[in-house]
C-alpha cells in the first residue's frame, strides 16, 4: 500500500481509533506484560522444554524438615517418582509417620527404601553425622540430592522481639541450611584420584528460601534477613561450584570431585503448613494486611511446582506469578533461568514495584496513625 494514501483512509479506519488514541508507552508496557505472562505460564506448564534435568528414580535424596509441611510433601512426591528418601528433623514420631507415608506412596515398593534421622540441624556436628549416616545407609555412596527444607518463622516487630529470639531465627533458618550445605559439600567435593573415579551422576543441593528474601514486609525482621542470607549463600556457591565443576572435567588426568554439582534455591510464597498455622498465632495484624496479595499454596502444590522447575534446570525458583514479580524486582546479579524471560520480568517488576514500595510504606504509616503503638510494644 502507498503509505501517502494512509492519512486519507483514516476516517474509514475509525474503528481503530481506540488503539491509535493509546499512547505508545501504554502499548509497549501492555505488550511487555502479555509477553511475560504468556512466557511465565508457558514455562510453568513445561512448554518448550524436553530434557529432564532432575531425574530422581533410583537416586538417594536427603530432605531436611522432611517430617512436615513442604519438606514432607517434597518427600512424598520424590518417593512417588522412585527416589530413596531420608527425612531429617528433630521429632522422631513425625519422622516415623513420614516414612510410613513414603512407603505407601513409593512408585516401586520392591526396590525403593526409606529412612529417617533425628537431628537438630542448628548444630553443625549433627549435620556432619547426618551426611555420614546417610552415606553409610546408602551402601557407602554419598546422597545424590540434598534438599534443605527445615525451618519456621516467628514473626513480630523488631523491637518487640527479644534480641536472643532474633538470633534463634538466624540459627533455625540460616544455620540449619548453611550447616547442612557445609557438611554436604565437604563430602561431595572431596578430591578423588583418577583411578577412583566412577560414573557418578550430577548432584543437586537445594535450598528453600522465601520471597521475603526479595521484598521487605514489616513484622518479618526476625526471619527475612536469615532468608536473604540463604539467597546470598546460594548465589556465592553457584559461582564457587563452577571451579569444582571445571576441575571435574579434568577427572581423568588429576584429582577431582566424584561428580559435578548444581545449586538451586526455591522461593515459595505462603505455604499452608503446620508451621504457617503456628506463625499466624503471633503474626502482627499489620503484617497480615501487608501480605494480603499472598494466596498461600498447599505444600503439595509447592512441592510439585518446585520439582517441575528443577526438572527444567532452573536456578532461582518461584512457585507462582506474584512470587515471580517479587523475584523480578530483586534479581540483581543472580544467575538467570532465561536471559529473555528474566530480563522482561525484571523490567515489568520494576515498573510494578514503583507503586508497591510506597504502598507498603503508606499502609504501615497509616496503620500507626490509626491504631497507635502495637499492644506488644515494650515498656521503655
Ligand atoms: N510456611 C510458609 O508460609 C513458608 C515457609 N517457607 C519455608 O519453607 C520451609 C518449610 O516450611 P513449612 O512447610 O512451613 O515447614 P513446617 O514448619 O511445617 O515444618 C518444619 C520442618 O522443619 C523441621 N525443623 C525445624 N527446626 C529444625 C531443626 N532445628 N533441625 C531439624 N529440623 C528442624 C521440623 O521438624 P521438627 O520440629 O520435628 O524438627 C519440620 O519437619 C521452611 O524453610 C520455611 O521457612 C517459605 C515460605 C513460606
Ligand atoms: C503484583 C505484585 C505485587 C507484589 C506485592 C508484594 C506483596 C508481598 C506479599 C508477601 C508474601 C510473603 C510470602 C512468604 C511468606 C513466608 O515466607 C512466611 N509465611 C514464612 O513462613
Amino acid at each position: 500500500m502507498d503509505i501517502r494514501a494512509f492519512p486519507s483512509q483514516m476516517p474509514r479506519l475509525s474503528f481503530l481509533a481506540p488503539i491509535y488514541n493509546t499512547s505508545t508507552s501504554i502499548l509497549g508496557v501492555s505488550a511487555l506484560i502479555c509477553t511475560v505472562i504468556a512466557y511465565t505460564v508457558a514455562k510453568m506448564f513445561g512448554f518448550g522444554s524436553s530434557k529432564n534435568d532432575f531425574v530422581v528414580e533410583g537416586k538417594t535424596v536427603v530432605i531436611t524438615g522432611g517430617s512436615d509441611g513442604m519438606g514432607r510433601a517434597v518427600a512424598l512426591e520424590l518417593a512417588e517418582k522412585g527416589a530413596n528418601v531420608i527425612v531429617v528433623a528433630r521429632t522422631i514420631s513425625k519422622l516415623l509417620t513420614a516414612v510410613d507415608e513414603m512407603k505407601a506412596a513409593a512408585g516401586n515398593k520392591f526396590t525403593q527404601k526409606f529412612h529417617h534421622i533425628s537431628a537438630d540441624l542448628t548444630d553443625p556436628a549433627e549435620c556432619e553425622r547426618v551426611i555420614a549416616e546417610a552415606t553409610a545407609w546408602n551402601s557407602g555412596a554419598a546422597p545424590d540430592v540434598v534438599w534443605c527444607c527445615a525451618g519456621f518463622s516467628r514473626p513480630g516487630f523488631f523491637v518487640d522481639v527479644p534480641i536472643e529470639d532474633h538470633r534463634k531465627q538466624m540459627d533455625t533458618i540460616y544455620w540449619t541450611a548453611a550447616n547442612t550445605a557445609h557438611a554436604t559439600l565437604r563430602n561431595w567435593l572431596a578430591p578423588v584420584p583418577p583411578s577412583g573415579q566412577m560414573k557418578t551422576p550430577r548432584r543437586h543441593l537445594i535450598f528453600t528460601c522465601s520471597t521475603l528474601a526479595f521484598v521487605p514486609i514489616a513484622g518479618y525482621s526476625p526471619y527475612s534477613p536469615a532468608k536473604a542470607a540463604i539467597r546470598s549463600l546460594s548465589d556465592t556457591l553457584s559461582q564457587e561450584i563452577e571451579m569444582y565443576n571445571g576441575a571435574f572435567t579434568q577427572r581423568h588426568r588429576t584429582d577431582a570431585p566424584a561428580a559435578d554439582v548444581k545449586i538451586h534455591t526455591i522461593f515459595p510464597m505462603g505455604i499452608l503448613s503446620p508451621g504457617f498455622d503456628n506463625e499466624q498465632k503471633t503474626k502482627p495484624e499489620l503484617t497480615k494486611q501487608l501480605e494480603e496479595a499472598d494466596k498461600p499454596q498447599t505444600p503439595k502444590d509447592v512441592a510439585r511446582i518446585s520439582i517441575s522447575a528443577l526438572e527444567r534446570g532452573e536456578y532461582l525458583i518461584t512457585t507462582m506469578f506474584v512470587g515471580a514479580i517479587m523475584k523480578g524486582t530483586a534479581l540483581g546479579p543472580s544467575p538467570r533461568n532465561s536471559i529473555l524471560g528474566d530480563t522482561l520480568l525484571g523490567w515489568l517488576s520494576n515498573v510494578v514495584f514503583l507503586q508497591v514500595i510506597p504502598d507498603l510504606r503508606n499502609k504501615a504509616f497509616n496503620w500507626g496513625k490509626k491504631n497507635g503503638l502495637p499492644k506488644s510494644a515494650p515498656a521503655s
